[in-house]
């Protein structure tokens, strides 16, 4: 069924706001909500609603939940284009090795090499087939520090497809805690992790940052691996540092070539060494240390 994502733009909290009333307004239709920064300097964010049916209803419904919060843009609409994604999926991704990790879609199922780890992910609203290098960058990573470090307790910080807590899960059998900022990615997470036999091990949450309860009942995490961006990245650092118990790994991807100094910069600042970098494409994988 072809959807339309109805989407508005304000400053951080009244997006914060609206998304919350929205949240709890459109809880019992379970339309899939997203809110993400657009301009982290203009502080400029965009909060979204996925409806599959009677848009114009739900514009609605958007309108007068939001009336009495100023500062927000005009309601707009996007066509989204109807995609069979497995057909997608069959057309244009082929499999990814990175380290001991196979990761495919079902067209490949059971097409990978003895000690070879296979994940399934099909490709989806969320990030994280294994194409990009960042990801690659995560697994080959992942494929080094685990079976040296033996970690216990792991974190995987902006999960999208989930493809990185389902690495941990399958090579460590360790528990895992997924967050995401875009709850769309959350719940395709979920799927996967159901899909990939990993539920036994990942718990799955919506959050940006380190802001839900979960965290405060996980920690200290020995393992954290977050593939954003390497602004959000220095950003996190303090938060890292209080999450990760003494000795512990990070794992951080999602950072340019020529942003690797500057994002080391502001972890060293919080108490961290670098170890190793990998390279891959323009982007670089970094592994440090508390
Ligand atoms: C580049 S994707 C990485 C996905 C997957 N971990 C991988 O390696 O392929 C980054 C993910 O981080 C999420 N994200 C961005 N900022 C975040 C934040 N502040 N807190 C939590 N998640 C965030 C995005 O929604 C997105 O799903």
């Amino acid at each position: 069924m072809p959807q339309t994502r109805l989407f508005f733009r304000s400053n951080g909290a009244p997006a914060r706001e609206a998304f919350s009333r929205l949240e709890a307004a459109f809880e019992e239709d379970g339309l899939p909500l997203a809110i993400r920064e657009l301009d982290e300097e203009r502080d400029i964010h965009e909060v979204s609603i996925y409806a599959s049916e009677d848009w114009e209803g739900v514009a609605d419904r958007m309108r007068s939940c939001l009336t009495s919060i100023a500062g927000l843009s005009e309601i707009e609409t996007e066509e989204l284009p109807e995609i069979d994604w497995v057909a997608h999926s069959l057309a244009g991704l082929k499999a990814v090795r990175a380290g001991r990790f196979f990761v495919h879609g079902s067209h490949e199922r059971g097409q990978h090499r003895a000690g070879e780890i296979p994940i399934e992910i099909e490709a989806s609203l969320a990030f994280g087939t294994g194409h990009h290098g960042t990801t690659s960058g995560c697994l080959e990573m992942i494929s080094r520090v685990v079976p040296r470090e033996h970690p216990r307790n792991a974190l995987d910080l902006g999960t999208g497809s989930a493809v990185l807590a389902i690495a941990i899960a399958r090579l460590a059998h360790i528990p895992v805690l997924a967050t995401d900022i875009d709850p769309v990615a959350v719940r395709v997470a979920r799927e996967n992790v159901r899909l990939n036999r990993a539920a036994e091990w990942v718990e799955t949450a919506a959050a940006p940052g380190f802001h839900h309860p979960a965290f405060a009942r996980r920690m200290p995490f020995d393992l954290i691996v977050a593939n954003i961006l390497a602004r959000p990245l220095i950003g996190l650092a303090p938060a890292m540092a209080r999450h990760l118990s003494p000795g512990g790994s990070l794992i951080l991807s999602g950072i340019l070539t020529h942003q690797r100094r500057q994002v080391i910069a502001g972890y060293v600042g919080q108490g961290f060494r670098h170890l190793t970098t990998l390279h891959r494409e323009e982007w670089v994988t970094i592994h440090m240390k508390r």
